[in-house]
């Protein structure tokens, strides 16, 4: 769906916008959703041109049997204390938005000094919520995805592109 070439224009691309953002902010503090944006973010990260620290939060949907489950659970929280921190949130994909949803309403009660989103891909098609991230790699057809950190039953993590697997969604 996407090859190597289009992600790393795109990554180029969002990291000159995002430093461009963030030019007059003492620094920006990166929270990758775990684990689908390993790779994404650290692409992401090792382009941009301003001051960054990287933190990590992962949660878990309740049960396994309907995706996606409208009930989150945090299951690893950030190291940093957020409070008057520029934050920027940075998930591999947005589907039905559940999950941004959460994390904006969790690490924004937390007094950021700003709080936004990143997403490499989006299903326009799929969203649940009305959420819209600040910054957008790709929009994508509702199908399942693989490749560049995102995972079918944690298969195809490592594929340097992003394909399309044949799988209910
Ligand atoms: O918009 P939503 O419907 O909430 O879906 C998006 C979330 O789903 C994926 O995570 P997943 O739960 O598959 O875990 P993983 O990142 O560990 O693969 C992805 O990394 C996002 O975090
Ligand atoms: N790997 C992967 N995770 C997802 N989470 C929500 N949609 C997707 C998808 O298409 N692929």
């Amino acid at each position: 769906m996407l090859t190597v070439e289009q992600i790393a224009r795109r990554v180029q691309e969002l990291s000159r916008q995002i430093s461009r953002d963030y030019a007059a902010a003492d620094e920006l503090v990166m929270v990758g959703v775990l684990r689908g944006c390993y790779i994404f973010l650290a692409d992401l990260s090792r382009a941009l041109t301003i001051r960054r620290r990287i933190d990590f939060i992962a949660v878990s949907a309740y049960g396994q049997q309907v995706y996606p489950s409208d009930s989150l659970r945090l299951i690893m929280d950030v190291r940093s204390d957020l409070a008057g921190q520029h934050v920027l949130i940075v998930d591999d994909i947005l589907d039905s938005g559940l999950t941004l949803n959460y994390l904006t309403h969790l690490l924004g009660a937390r007094n950021p000094a700003s709080l936004r989103t990143c997403v490499l891909l989006r299903k326009p098609g799929r969203l649940k919520i009305d959420i819209t991230p600040d910054y957008i790699g790709f929009d994508i057809p509702e199908v399942w995805v693989v490749g560049y950190g995102l995972d079918c039953s944690d298969r195809y993590r490592a594929l340097p592109y992003i394909g399309q697997v044949d799988r209910l969604i």
